[in-house]
């Protein structure tokens, strides 16, 4: 099972633009290569989340308005063995609380939004070539919904920690993992797509159209894109959105991840784009609903849900 790479420089941006039709469509889930985040971005916001873990457990709790969590996922009693931060991206945002957060607050925020600004870009480029290689008018109809100034995305900074370690009573968010135990349950992301960036620790898995888990390869440098929820809307489901999930094996070291949630404002409306949509062979294959009708859904259902269940339509 070989992930498809897209290397990002390619010229023929036709080839290129059919590479990731075909990437989403059979896989859901693609490394990009030649992206232009500078490494100095990757490794400073990688440093700031290994500072941040490394504090005590009190004072990293003191970041709760900022979103941190240890263990628990979302609120509906779904638990995993990480720590994580999560946020808005919106730089006002992350410049006012990362008072709450880091000792050194300004250099804190300007890696979270550099980083920010690096995985928009390879979201929008992404998104771009989504829209040309699907023969949609408007070029920019998916990639304006993550460049509007309300729009809800998200970044989140996973932080798994080593298997076998032994300090569990004195840090309850430090118990260490054991080997094959599940560290992020099974899940599809939300929104309309992820860019993450893990270190070189294996754990993520994702699953092929046909249910069978197949492991993600570690790649530092590189960033892997995964197709969310509201894609699979957008596009009427020719693409679908890919379930994946983290499991521990033996590590000495910790394994952190960096996800960029690309998401649109709360009042945008979620429907198949209207290329997509070709009655009576291919009609529509969702009710209308906003990105806020979504998000209170998602929120009420457990982590592993299908939670675009609610919104199809049975067309037989
Ligand atoms: C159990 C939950 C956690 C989650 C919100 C939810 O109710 C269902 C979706 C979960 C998820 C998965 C992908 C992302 O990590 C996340 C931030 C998201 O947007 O949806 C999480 C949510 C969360 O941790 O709050
Ligand atoms: O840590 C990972 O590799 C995956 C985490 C994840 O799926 C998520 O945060 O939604
Ligand atoms: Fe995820």
């Amino acid at each position: 099972m070989e992930i498809p790479t897209i290397d990002l420089s390619m010229e023929n941006r036709t080839e290129l633009s059919k590479q990731v039709v075909k990437a989403c469509e059979e896989f859901g889930i693609f490394k990009v290569v030649n992206h232009n985040v500078s490494r100095e971005v990757i490794s400073r916001i990688e440093e700031e989340g290994t500072e941040f873990f490394a504090k005590s457990n009190s004072e990293k709790q003191q970041a709760k308005p900022f979103g941190y969590g240890c263990k628990n996922i979302g609120t509906n009693g779904d638990v995993g063995e990480l720590e994580y931060l999560l946020f808005p991206t919106n730089p006002q945002f992350i410049s006012e609380s990362s008072k709450s957060i880091s000792n050194h607050p300004n250099k804190f925020s300007g890696a979270i939004n550099n980083y920010i600004k690096g995985a928009k870009g390879v979201a929008c480029k992404i998104l771009d070539l989504v829209v040309e290689g699907l023969g949609v008018q408007d070029k920019f109809a998916l990639s304006k919904l993550i460049k509007d100034v309300e729009s809800d995305s998200l970044l989140r900074i996973n932080h798994y920690p080593p298997s076998m370690t032994t300090d569990s009573e004195m840090d309850p968010c430090a118990t260490g993992n054991t080997n094959n135990t599940i560290g992020f349950g099974e899940h599809s992301d939300p929104q309309i797509l992820t860019i993450m960036r893990f270190n070189d620790v294996a754990g993520l898995q994702a699953t092929t159209h046909d249910g069978i888990w197949f492991t993600v390869p570690p790649d530092p440098h590189n960033f892997y894109v995964i197709v969310g929820d509201a894609l699979q809307v957008f596009s009427n489901e020719r693409f679908t959105s890919v379930r994946h999930r983290v499991l521990i094996t033996d590590s000495l070291k910790a394994r952190t991840s960096i996800m960029y949630f690309g998401a649109p404002s709360l009042n945008c409306l979620i429907t198949p784009l209207p290329e997509m949509v070709k009655p009576p062979q291919n009609p529509s294959r969702y009710k209308p609903f906003t990105w806020e009708d979504y998000k209170k859904a998602m929120y009420s259902c457990r982590l592993g849900d299908s939670r675009l269940d609610p919104f199809k339509v049975h067309n037989d």
